[in-house]
């Protein structure tokens, strides 16, 4: 357990710290978490600590329901809308959580991020969508849990596979993006950023940019992420590819 832990630490504080790289986060207005299903445990970043501050050994473990087992720091605020992630869809492996300004844009509108074109479809086989506003009640009751439950609900309610669309966007809030492991979720978060940016560029100069065709989408998407995909190389050669 102890050598697993290691590894899962060190992955997931390589993962917050990739956040900066991607210029992703300002301050500390991100987290990143990766779950050992086997294990039952979550490793999280601390709440509001800097990221020079980071370490390995001051990621925090938690268990499934939220309980610190290791740690000195407290979680992540966002830690029960990570949870309610992890509990709704088990395939899903790490979770992103930022407020990188473009996807924040379209989610403070009120928007999908709608899919465009080939860059989206690489990686996501459909609009992005934005949740409903969190209400009053929800917000007192449990703001950062009650997230979590409306992501899924959003899913639900249209019928959406979160591991073909593994991001969204919270109305009035911002992007989360999840994938096998915290590597991946953080590639989605990468790839929602641009998307976001190219879509407002689109929008810009024609606002009537109609969605691209759902040939483009199975093709593109199809060839990276299907049954038989044969996108690349055999050998995964690309370190930053999926
Ligand atoms: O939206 C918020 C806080 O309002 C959070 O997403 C923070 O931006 C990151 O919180 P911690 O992970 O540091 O608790």
């Amino acid at each position: 357990m102890t050598n697993q832990l290691t590894e899962i630490r060190k992955r997931v504080y390589e993962a917050n710290i990739s956040l900066q790289e991607h210029n992703l986060i300002k301050f500390t207005w991100g987290n990143v978490s990766e779950i050992d299903r086997q294990l039952g445990l979550i490793v999280i970043k601390p709440s509001g600590v800097a990221y020079d501050k980071l370490t390995p050994e001051n990621m925090v473990v938690v268990d499934i329901n939220g309980n610190v087992i290791e740690g000195d720091l407290n979680p992540s605020s966002d830690l029960p809308t990570h949870i309610e992630l992890y509990k709704a869809w088990p395939e899903i492996g790490g979770i992103v959580h930022t407020h990188s300004t473009e996807a924040v844009g379209w989610a403070q509108a009120g928007y999908d991020i709608p899919y465009l074109g080939t860059t989206h479809a690489d990686y996501f086989y459909g609009s992005i969508p934005c949740t409903r506003a969190l209400t009053e009640e929800e917000v007192e009751h449990s703001y950062e849990k009650e997230t979590g439950t409306v992501i899924v609900e959003t899913f639900d309610e249209r019928n959406l596979n979160p591991m073909t669309i593994p991001g969204v966007v919270v109305r009035n809030h911002g992007p989360f993006t999840w994938g096998k492991n915290a590597k991946q979720a953080i590639y989605h978060a990468v790839v929602l950023e641009e998307v976001a940016k190219m879509n407002r560029f689109t929008k810009q100069i024609n606002h009537n940019a109609k969605l691209a065709p759902q040939y483009i989408m199975d093709k593109h998407y199809l060839r990276k992420h299907g049954a038989n995909a044969y996108y690349g190389q055999k050998e995964k050669i690309c370190k930053n590819d999926k």
